[in-house]
């Protein structure tokens, strides 16, 4: 069944190229989500990612507690384009129109691909353009919300498993150490955490060094021995070969799209590894763009709901608990019952 709202696909005007938006649903209130810019073999694959990653973001909003809905826009390129200044900008004004042409019921932000300067040049042309860079208005990077929240995933999670939130010599392996991945693994090394890290990027290992983590091959991280393994790269890395030869207790971390199907989650549950379903863990980036963007609230407002992640977790666990199901598959359930 065609589960959406309302789909958008047009060319622009100026760069001539398909602007997708995707509205997934709007039942909590306007729907929120990033303009991804990348490149896809064929436009459908770019509209299969918008479908997919709006319905995302409605269960992302629901499971966080806001009353915002779920969207995504997609510009995709063809392969192996590069867009030189001038076709950007003219990329993001045609978006900016898009945009402008919901009325609002889109609130569009930075995703992969783009960043707070593209969201300014779409401001232009809509109001409905947020994430701005700072000089312009905008809050700022969301990664420092989105870690407090995956730091206070990782403490629930820990808690649910051993009694006890402390980490202090609990072995952590972070997988992927940029933007919300640095912040966690600092955090972590504060808590006392034994940490082990690492990163395609060599450069991040002076991170490494400067917080005594251990450095291991990406290849290596998923199958070391530790207490809590934090995903916090790119999507995907948890498939049934990969579930099966975990060495972990608990997953719980940042990445989008873990798992690289949904029946993962039952491997998961099976071999006794509580997984943190990743959309409840990640809202801290959507809880800066609502809040402090969007609803121009305060920066004390914003961490606190960044912080209750964690008491939504402990929830989720005890929910899942009590009604014989996984963590995921109780947190899809809540998120939806929310929307319906
Ligand atoms: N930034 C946010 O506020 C935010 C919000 C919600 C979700 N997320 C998700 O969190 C994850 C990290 O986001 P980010 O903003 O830190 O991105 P980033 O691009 O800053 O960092 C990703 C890091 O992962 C590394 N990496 C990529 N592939 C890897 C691999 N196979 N093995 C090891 N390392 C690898 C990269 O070199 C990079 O250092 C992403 O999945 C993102 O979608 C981020």
């Amino acid at each position: 069944m065609f589960a959406h709202e309302h789909v958008t696909l047009r060319t622009g005007e100026r760069s001539g190229l398909p602007i997708i938006v995707a509205i997934h649903s709007t039942a909590l209130g306007d729907a929120v989500g990033g303009c991804r810019l990348w490149s896809y073999p064929g436009w459908r694959d770019g509209l299969a990612d918008a479908l997919r990653l709006s319905e995302a973001m409605t269960l992302k909003c629901a499971a966080a507690g806001l009353d915002f809905g779920g969207a995504k826009a997609v510009i995709p390129l063809p392969p192996d384009t590069v867009l030189g200044r001038r076709r950007r900008e003219a990329v993001f004004l045609d978006f900016g129109d898009a945009v402008q042409s919901l009325g609002g019921r889109y609130r569009a932000g930075e995703d992969v691909g783009t960043t707070a300067e593209d969201l300014w040049v779409a401001r232009q042309r809509t109001q409905w353009a947020y994430c701005l860079p700072e000089g312009h208005g905008g809050s700022g990077e969301p990664s420092e919300l989105t870690a407090v929240g995956a730091f206070a995933s990782i403490e629930a999670t820990w808690r649910h498993v051993a009694g006890t939130a402390s980490l202090a010599r609990r072995r952590v392996t972070v997988i992927g150490l940029g933007q919300v991945g640095g912040r966690l693994a600092r955090r972590l090394a504060d808590a006392g955490a034994e940490l082990t890290v690492t990163d395609i990027d060599p450069g991040r290992r002076l991170l490494a060094e400067e917080l005594g983590a251990k450095w291991v091959e990406p290849e290596a991280a998923p199958t070391v021995p530790a207490d809590v393994l934090v995903p916090a790269a790119l999507g995907g890395l948890l498939s049934r070969d990969v579930a099966t030869r975990l060495n972990c207790t608990a997953i719980a971390g940042p990445a989008n799209n873990q798992l690289q199907d949904d029946s993962v989650a039952e491997v998961l549950a099976a071999r006794e590894i509580l997984w943190a379903p990743d959309f409840v863990v990640n809202a801290g980036g959507v809880i800066h763009g609502t809040i402090l963007d969007i609803r121009g609230g305060t920066w004390t407002e914003a961490h606190s709901a960044a912080r209750a992640i964690g008491t939504r977790l402990t929830e989720l666990y005890r929910l899942a608990e009590a009604t014989g199901r996984t963590p995921y598959a109780a947190a899809l359930a809540a998120a939806r019952q929310r929307i319906h």
